[in-house]
């Protein structure tokens, strides 16, 4: 019970004042979640310092209060350090719910959505043919190959940018900024994220450098805002840019207010920010499921050897054809989730479910990963079983659904980058498993792949494997060459 009578849900019992803290674990606190689940039901209620969590680890407790009760279930936890002194709870991901939040949301779907869906399967097509020919020319260095293909997909839907390797200046600017984020929101990494309090005092105290440190972040964050964002205008002004969501903004309001601006650059690099680290890592868990399953590989290379032939790479068109392959990117996804709690919401007022009370200002996590790996839900759960989207539910029981519908999130902070997100994936998949067989994946030294699982996104720690040609389609080298001509000739035209 809290002070105003009504109990709050179950949970573990905690010390005075730090509460659950020392029960909760800095890495995958996801597997903590759903064994307390298991005890304490699926909406639990934990402390850390006098901040309330309320965990949802079923569908139907999510459905209820993210998505249904969305209108004050929808804002973002502070975060102290990274969100509020440096800056990033000024970008639609951490921003809390509102008419800014709602305008930023309108400018990515504005981008993101089926009537430009022809633009963006070019664009993920296309790098994915270059993707094909940097494999089989330098295959151990996959990982990089990949990471190239969702920036240089990213960065030219958003700025009409051409990136030609991972050390492209545009590239590595924007990627260390993602890296010094990720560093400032690991567990325990500022003493101002436990003690909210400490981001008043002044800079200029001993020991208050985290300050310092943070608005340097937010002035680096917001130079690379800005130099992309010109560097397009200039482009559209010489009328040389390529057809972007930065270009079209410009075009369309040539003479923005500086808030507009403001509002329009940023939006820019959250595809990046959010996008990245998320797409690479789901393609990454799949390098790993088929490489670990060749049975699994080989059904999905035969069913795109059907559909696709020998003659030519998948496009984003041939995805309907081919429910196989759909099934193993649903395991991929569900599996090792990218993102086991999603984002943390807050809810912003006090609210009672079954009779339980939810204290207003509480962070709501939905715990994605408990119900990806639920046996109700998913039969024998942690087996890696693609068959199991394809057999129709018996009974009218609803087992096995579509895990996409939790993997990216819920309610009114839903991913708008979704059809991005999945365009990559599938066409990345697609391309590799048309050319190549992927083999051994061991970790770097050797041993089992783990998972990092220390932050909000969970992705395999750096694995190595063997991709090479598919012997069944040695033959077909000049083809994917000639079609990656074919698609750099197209590409330099664009750019004329
Ligand atoms: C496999 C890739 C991806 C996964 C698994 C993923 C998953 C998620 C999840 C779980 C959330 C949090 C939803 C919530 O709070 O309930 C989210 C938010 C978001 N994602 Fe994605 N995402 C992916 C790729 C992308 C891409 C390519 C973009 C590019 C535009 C993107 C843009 C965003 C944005 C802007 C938000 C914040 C939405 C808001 O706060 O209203 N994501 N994503």
């Amino acid at each position: 019970y809290d002070r105003r009578g009504a109990p709050l849900p179950p949970g573990p019992r905690g010390l005075p004042v730090l509460g659950n803290a020392l029960q909760v674990p800095t890495a995958f606190s996801w597997l903590k979640f759903t064994e307390w689940a298991k005890t304490y039901g699926d909406v639990i209620h934990v402390s850390a310092l006098q901040c309330s969590f309320i965990i949802l680890s079923s569908r139907e407790a999510i459905t209820d209060l993210l998505e249904k009760r969305g209108a004050i279930y929808s804002d973002r936890p502070i975060i102290p350090m990274a969100g509020e002194l440096a800056g990033s709870a000024k970008h639609t991901p951490l921003m809390q719910y509102g008419d800014r939040h709602k305008e930023g949301r309108k400018l990515i779907l504005g981008m993101i959505n089926v009537r430009n869906a022809p633009m963006l399967h070019a664009i993920q097509e296309a790098k994915a043919a270059q993707l094909v020919s940097r494999l089989a020319q330098d295959p151990s260095n996959f990982s990089r190959h990949i990471r190239w293909l969702v920036a240089s997909v990213v960065l030219q839907i958003t700025h009409g940018l051409i990136i030609d390797s991972c050390d492209d200046p545009h590239l590595r600017t924007v990627q260390e900024g993602m890296d010094e984020f990720s560093r400032m929101t690991a567990p325990g990494a500022y003493l101002v994220d436990s003690l909210p309090f400490l981001m008043h005092i002044p800079e200029w105290i001993p020991g208050a450098g985290f300050k310092k440190e943070a608005r340097e972040h937010e002035e680096r964050d917001t130079k690379i805002m800005e130099e992309l964002w010109n560097l397009v205008k200039e482009q559209v002004a010489q009328g040389t840019a390529l057809p972007s969501f930065a270009a079209e903004l410009i075009q369309k309001n040539p003479d923005p207010s500086s808030d507009e601006e403001d509002m329009y650059s940023r939006n820019a690099i959250a595809f990046f920010s959010a996008g990245s680290d998320t797409t690479v890592s789901v393609i990454n868990s799949f390098l790993i499921i088929v490489a670990q399953h060749p049975e699994i590989q080989r059904r999905a290379q035969s069913e795109i050897d059907q559909v696709v032939g020998h003659a030519r790479l998948p496009k984003l068109s041939d995805r309907k054809d081919l429910p196989y392959l759909n099934a193993v990117l649903k395991e991929a996804h569900r599996i090792n989730p990218v993102g086991p709690l999603s984002l943390p919401h807050k809810v912003r007022q006090d609210d009672n479910y079954r009779g339980y009370r939810i204290p207003a200002g509480a962070t709501v996590l939905g715990n994605t990963w408990a119900i990806m790996h639920d046996p109700a839900l998913y039969p024998d759960p942690h087996k890696v079983h693609p068959e199991r989207y394809l057999t129709p539910n018996e009974g009218g029981e609803k087992i096995n659904p579509d895990p996409r519908d939790f993997a990216f999130g819920y309610g009114r902070r839903v991913c708008p980058g979704q059809m991005l997100a999945e365009g990559t994936f599938f066409i990345a998949a697609a391309a590799i498993l048309s050319v190549f067989s992927v083999s051994d994946a061991v970790s770097l030294d050797g041993a089992e792949i783990n998972y990092e699982g220390g932050g909000i996104i969970s992705h395999p720690c750096p694995f190595r494997c063997n991709i090479t040609p598919s012997r069944r389609r040695r033959g077909t080298s000049n083809c994917i060459s000639l079609t990656c001509t074919q698609w750099l000739i197209l590409s330099i035209l664009r750019c004329i």
